[in-house]
């Protein structure tokens, strides 16, 4: 569904890494690895095609990134989720609106769609927060209010950047079974994380691929965790 092929990303003619191979096929579950400033978040941005690769191939849904039109990068975004590392929610709105904002960037009615909304809040137990503004959730509460926005137009491949970044481990357990629980029905997903413990009570559960970022290349990793 996303493959890269010899992928190099420079940031004003530094080069971030190159040689980036991947490929991430309907129902995976990857782990991202790698030293604050690697390029994880770099990686993930290429895959949702935020950023264009400065050299190789990325291809999406069967179609080459550089050969896409803008309306061709909407159509493929919207078979993406993204968790991103900050959230990025809209302060001033309530969580339920927030959750409900790829189905308007999509052209459907968060109205009509309001049934799958209470499920999808129900499901990350946030049902008694809907109406509240994110600035008054917990971290973990708006960690699994950006992994529900990720979920609402039913993605075929979710990219989440550190979705348990400042939580708690009973917390970060829980966001793990619900990526879990999504990866089980077929959706495929890619974690990028600092935490190795995480990573070790993914493989308990699920088969998982553990690639990390390391000198400027990608490599296989975990085959220790
Ligand atoms: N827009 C940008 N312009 C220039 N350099 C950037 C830009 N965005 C990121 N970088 C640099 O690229 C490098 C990789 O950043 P990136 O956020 O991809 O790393 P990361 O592995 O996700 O880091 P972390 O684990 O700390 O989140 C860093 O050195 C960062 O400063």
């Amino acid at each position: 569904m996303i493959d890269l092929q010899s992928v190099a990303y420079n940031y004003g003619g530094r080069e971030l890494f190159s040689g980036v191979s991947l490929s991430i096929t309907p129902g995976s579950f990857h782990f991202l690895t790698g030293p604050s400033g690697a390029g994880k978040t770099t990686l993930l941005k290429l895959c949702y095609l935020e950023l264009m690769a400065t050299s190789g191939r990325v291809s999406v849904f069967g179609r080459d990134a550089a050969q896409m039109t803008r309306d061709d990068i909407a159509r493929s975004r919207s078979r993406i989720g993204v968790v991103h590392q900050d959230c990025q929610f809209l302060d001033h709105l309530p969580v339920i609106e927030n959750v409900a904002l790829p189905l308007t960037v999509n052209g459907k009615d968060p109205e009509s769609a309001r049934g799958d909304l209470e499920s999808l809040l129900a499901w990350v137990g946030l049902s008694h927060q809907a109406d509240r503004r994110p600035p008054e959730l917990s971290g973990g509460e708006r960690q699994r209010a950006a992994l529900a926005r990720a979920v609402i137009n039913a993605p075929d491949v979710i990219l989440a950047d550190e979705p348990t970044g400042n939580v708690d481990w009973d917390m970060s357990q829980r966001l793990l079974s619900l990526l879990v629980e999504l990866n089980r029905m077929g959706t495929a997903i890619m974690v990028a994380t600092h935490d190795l413990n995480l990573i070790r009570a993914a493989k308990a559960q699920v088969n998982t691929r553990t690639l990390r970022i390391a000198d400027r290349r990608l490599i296989s990793a975990g085959a220790d965790l």
